[in-house]
C-alpha cells in the first residue's frame, strides 16, 4: 500500500523528534527522498566542486533520477520507520537534513555613553567572519564615522574575540573558487579600506583568542585592550595564505621585522602578555576584572572632546594613508591568487572536512 500524505507528514515530524543523529548517509537519503517526493526529479543547478555539503545533497537527490513522487514518499516513510527511536538530533527546515540552525549571528551594533560598540556575534562559530559580516562591518563603520559617538569599539561575544575569516566562505560559494576568490579580494579590499579611513578612535576589546584577520586588523586600531586569556594567532602559512589588513606593513613597524616574521610567516601564537611586549596590545587585564576595568576606562575616554580626538587621529594617520591603500591593494591581489593554490585549497578542505556535517 502506498504511503498517504498524512503518513508522509507524520514521518517528517518523527524525523524532527529523533534523539540521536542518524548519520550523514541516512540524512542524505532522507533529504533526497524528501526532495523527490515534494518536487520530483532534481531541478537544482549543480553546486561548485568545493561546495561540499550542497554537492553531496545534490548528488543524492540527482541519483534518484525519475523515481516517481509517490514511490519516494513511500521510501521516505519506510526509511523513517526503520530508524531507531533512540537516535539523536533533529533537523530544522527540510526534514532529515542538517540545515544551519537559525541563530542571531553576524554583528551587533549598539551605541551608548558616546561609544559605538560593534560586536562579533557568532559565538557558536567562535565569531568566524562571513562574507555577510564583512559587508555589515563596512556599513557599521560608515554609520559610526558620522554618528554622535566619540569612539568606536570592537569586541566579541562568547569565549572568542574572533576565529578570523570563516573558512567556509570559499567552500560554499556556488560559482566555485575562482569566483569566490575574486569576490573575496574585492570585499577584503573594501573592508580594510574602511578601517584605513575610519576617522574616530578605534579600540579593540579583545575578550578571548583572536585568529587570522581579527589579529592582523589590530594594526589598524588606535588602542587594543586584551584579557589575559586572549591569544593572537595568524596561521597563514599553514593555510597556504599570506597576510592581510596591511599587516605586512603594520606588524614589522609595530614589533620589528623579526617578531613580525615569527607571527605572520611562522604562525607563532602569542599570549596577551607577549602581544603587549611586542607593542600589538596596549594593555592587558586579568580576565576577572577585564570587562569592568576596560569599559570604565572607555567611558572616560569617550567623554573627551570628540573633535580634538578626531583631528589628532587624522594627524597620526595622514602620512600613512596612501601607503596603507597601496599595501592593502597588493595584499588583496596576492591573496586572490593564493586562494586558488593547492596549498590553500587543501588546507581549507582539511578544516572543513575534519568534522563534515550535512
Ligand atoms: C573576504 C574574505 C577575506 C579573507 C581574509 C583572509 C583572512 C584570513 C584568516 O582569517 S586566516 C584564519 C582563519 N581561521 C582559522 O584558521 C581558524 C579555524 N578554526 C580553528 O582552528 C578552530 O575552530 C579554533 C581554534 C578557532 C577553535 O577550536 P575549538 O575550540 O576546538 O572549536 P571548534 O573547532 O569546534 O569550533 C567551533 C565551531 O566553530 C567553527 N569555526 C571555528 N572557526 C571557524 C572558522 N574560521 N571558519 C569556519 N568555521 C569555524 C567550527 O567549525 C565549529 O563549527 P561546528 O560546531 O563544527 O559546526
Amino acid at each position: 500500500m502506498e504511503a498517504s500524505q498524512k503518513d508522509f507528514e507524520n514521518a517528517m515530524n518523527q524525523v524532527k523528534l529523533l534523539k540521536k543523529d542518524p548519520g550523514n548517509e541516512v540524512k542524505l537519503k532522507l533529504y533526497a527522498l524528501y526532495k523527490q517526493a515534494t518536487e520530483g526529479p532534481c531541478n537544482m543547478p549543480k553546486p561548485g566542486v568545493f561546495d561540499f555539503i550542497n554537492k553531496a545533497k545534490w548528488d543524492a537527490w540527482n541519483a534518484l533520477g525519475s523515481l516517481p513522487k509517490e514511490t519516494a514518499r513511500q521510501n521516505y516513510v519506510d526509511l523513517v520507520s526503520s530508524l531507531s527511536p533512540s537516535s539523536e538530533a533533529s533537523s530544522q527546515g527540510e526534514p532529515g537534513v542538517h540545515e544551519k540552525v537559525p541563530e542571531s549571528e553576524g554583528i551587533v551594533v549598539t551605541s551608548e555613553d558616546g561609544i559605538t560598540k560593534i560586536t562579533f556575534n557568532r559565538p557558536t562559530k567562535k565569531n568566524a567572519i562571513t562574507f555577510q559580516m564583512y559587508n555589515q562591518i563596512i556599513e557599521a563603520l560608515k554609520t559610526a564615522s558620522t554618528d554622535n559617538s566619540a569612539i568606536t569599539v570592537f569586541t566579541g561575544n562568547g569565549d572568542y574575540y574572533s576565529s578570523g575569516n570563516d573558512l567556509t566562505n570559499f567552500t560554499s560559494a556556488a560559482g566555485g573558487m575562482e569566483e569566490a576568490a575574486k569576490t573575496g579580494a574585492v570585499v577584503l579590499r573594501n573592508f580594510v579600506n574602511s578601517f584605513i579611513d575610519f576617522p574616530k578612535p578605534l579600540i579593540a576589546v579583545v575578550n578571548g583568542p583572536a585568529v587570522g584577520i581579527s589579529v592582523t586588523l589590530l594594526g589598524m586600531f588606535d588602542a587594543v585592550y586584551a584579557s589575559d586569556k586572549a591569544t593572537f594567532h595568524t596561521p597563514f602559512s599553514s593555510l597556504g595564505q599570506t597576510p592581510e589588513a596591511c599587516s605586512s606593513y603594520t606588524f614589522p613597524k609595530i614589533m620589528g621585522p623579526a617578531k613580525a616574521t615569527e607571527m605572520l610567516i611562522f604562525g607563532k601564537k602569542l599570549t596577551a602578555k607577549e602581544a603587549w611586549a611586542q607593542g600589538l596590545v596596549t594593555e592587558v587585564f586579568p580576565e576577572s576584572t577585564f570587562q569592568q576595568e576596560v569599559w570604565t576606562k572607555l567611558k572616560r575616554y569617550a567623554k573627551l572632546p570628540p573633535n580634538a580626538m578626531r583631528i589628532s587621529k587624522e594627524l597620526i594617520r595622514k602620512s600613512e594613508k596612501e601607503k596603507l591603500y597601496a599595501v592593502n591593494a597588493e595584499e588583496c591581489t596576492t591573496l586572490q591568487s593564493k586562494w586558488l593554490t593547492e596549498e590553500c585549497i587543501n588546507a581549507i578542505m582539511s578544516f572543513v572536512s575534519r568534522k563534515a556535517k550535512l
